[in-house]
């Protein structure tokens, strides 16, 4: 009866740290084409993440709709592509004025008016606050599996740009309560205030062991 009881113990312990190796071992494909989305995703990250994070650039459809759906879009289509965990990051910048737009399609408002361009938009309006979101999308891969979302926000405050132009729309974006815009701050600066920060942090306390 004891020593029932003493194997099962000691076999429970061998499978369950088996199974935690192989948890270890997981990794998660960040599904993205923009290199500094992906150099502060890791960099936020930190090396200390218990899975392996891999980054594949799947050419996705930019979605139409909500935020949140289409950040849940994108990361169902990265599933079904690639049948494996995966994370996809889907970034909008809100205008107040404007009732949030452009919203999750200031990629092609970025593109086609730059940092002044945005800033100009509002050039009819007093109010200039703006809410810089990131949402992070996670699904295992399985099939219909669920989407888990972690978002983060960051307001802020669309300005004339001001500081290097080497990454989308930070030189026209200065987070409240800073004198900088993000394209001025050390990149550590916005690394801990950003809306991608507040939403990484989330994503880790999740998969935290
Ligand atoms: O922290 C940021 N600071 C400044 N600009 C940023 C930031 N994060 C994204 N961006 C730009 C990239 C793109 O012009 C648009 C979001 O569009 P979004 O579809 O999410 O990104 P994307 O197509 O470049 O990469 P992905 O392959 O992950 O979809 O805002
Ligand atoms: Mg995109």
């Amino acid at each position: 009866m004891w020593a029932r009881v003493v194997v099962s113990k000691y076999f429970q312990r061998v499978f369950s740290s088996e199974a935690k190796m192989q948890e270890e071992l997981k990794e998660i494909v960040l599904c993205t084409g923009n290199k500094n989305k992906l150099k502060e995703f890791m960099q936020i990250l930190g090396p200390d993440f218990p899975y392996k994070i891999t980054n594949v650039d799947v050419d996705l459809p930019e979605f139409q709709g909500e935020p949140e759906e289409v950040a849940t879009e994108k990361c169902k289509l990265a599933a079904e592509r690639l049948k494996c965990p995966v994370v996809t990051e889907d970034t909008s910048l809100c205008f107040n004025a404007l009732g949030g737009l452009p919203g999750p399609y200031i990629k092609w408002f970025l593109k086609k008016l730059g940092p002044e361009g945005l800033h100009k938009m509002l050039s009819g309006f007093e109010d200039k606050s703006a809410t810089a979101m990131c949402i992070l999308a996670y699904s295992s891969g399985e099939k219909d599996s669920e989407v888990k979302l972690f978002c983060g926000k960051t307001p802020g405050e669309i300005v004339a740009p001001r500081g290097p132009n080497d990454f989308g729309w930070d030189p026209c974006f200065q987070p409240d309560g800073f004198k900088q815009t993000y394209a001025e701050m050390p990149k550590e600066t916005k690394n801990t205030i950003s809306h991608r920060y507040k939403a990484v942090e989330l994503f880790k306390k999740n998969f935290q062991k």
